[in-house]
């Protein structure tokens, strides 16, 4: 069964349809990009199945279980986290404290528990910390972990931040434009710290512009314009689509084989 499954999604913003019945299911290891020109409805779809919009018409389920309009907290409890396109790091706090920070949005635990320093909100203290240096060792930043989180370079606090979604016991990750900003250095590491995610039997879910980075790492891609479902398949198939060619060229910005060198 699909990890993640979206069924005959839409929403509209006045009389706009921004997306319009859009279905597409992720496996588990699998990585699926969504891509279209700019206003194709993207980020309103991405906002749909994370719970920030709620959907007029279609369904998200998580796991086969029907999850449309979780509010985030509620998906992150049932595997399903997040990047945004801004980073969400505390630029003043360290690169450890951050990823802690990540284990602490999943806690039920009190708040006063927390303050008081109770037994069980110690062990929790110390499972997060293990856990966070873990995850800053798979995704290169073992040896940052005491340096302010500022410190770092940007495509180095998009892997701190992909570290932090993974902290949720993350079944499904969905990335929205995690090589945004990124040089082609820093691209390329993303890139590896994705397919090795996917690889861990992750389901993940991305949008992005940087079109080589899709093409590269892509198992299947859907493509939207004006909010509808023009095709999808897998890169090589979908970027000589004469329909998704069309659609490119008629925004005369961007271009599946060339977008953003
Ligand atoms: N909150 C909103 N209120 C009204 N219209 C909106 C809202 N959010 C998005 N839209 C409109 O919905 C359409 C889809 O926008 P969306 O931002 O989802 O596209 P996108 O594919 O993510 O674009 P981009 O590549 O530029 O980020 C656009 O026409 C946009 O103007």
């Amino acid at each position: 069964m699909s990890l993640l499954s979206v069924e005959g999604l839409g929403i509209a913003f006045g009389g706009l349809k921004a997306v319009d019945d859009v279905s597409f299911s992720v496996n588990p290891g699998e990585i699926v990009s969504v891509i279209g020109p700019n206003g194709a409805g993207k980020t309103t779809l991405f906002n749909m199945i994370s719970g920030v919009y709620m959907p007029r018409s279609g369904r998200v389920r998580l796991n086969g279980e029907d999850v449309t309009g979780y509010a985030p907290h509620l998906l992150a409890r049932r595997g399903m986290s997040r990047t945004f396109q801004n980073l969400q790091i505390f630029q003043n706090m360290t690169v450890l404290e951050n990823a802690i920070a990540g284990f602490h949005l999943r806690e039920k635990g009190s708040v006063f528990a927390d303050l008081f320093g109770l037994p069980g909100s110690r062990r929790r203290s110390r499972d997060a910390r293990t856990g966070a240096r873990e995850l800053l060792a798979r995704v290169g930043l073992a040896n940052a972990a005491e340096l302010e989180a500022g410190s770092l370079s940007y495509g180095a606090l998009k892997r701190l931040e992909i570290a932090r979604a993974l902290a949720l016991d993350t079944k499904v990750l969905l990335l929205d434009e995690p090589a945004a900003g990124c040089n082609a250095v820093e691209t390329e590491e993303i890139d590896h710290l994705i397919a090795e995610v996917a690889a861990s039997g992750v389901a993940i879910l991305l949008v992005e512009h940087d079109m080589k980075m899709v093409m590269r790492i892509s198992n299947h891609i859907v493509v939207l314009d004006h909010g509808v479902k023009i095709a999808e398949g897998e890169p090589g198939a979908v970027s000589r689509d004469p329909n998704v060619i069309a659609a490119y060229l008629g925004t005369k910005t961007e271009e599946p084989s060339h977008a953003h060198g």
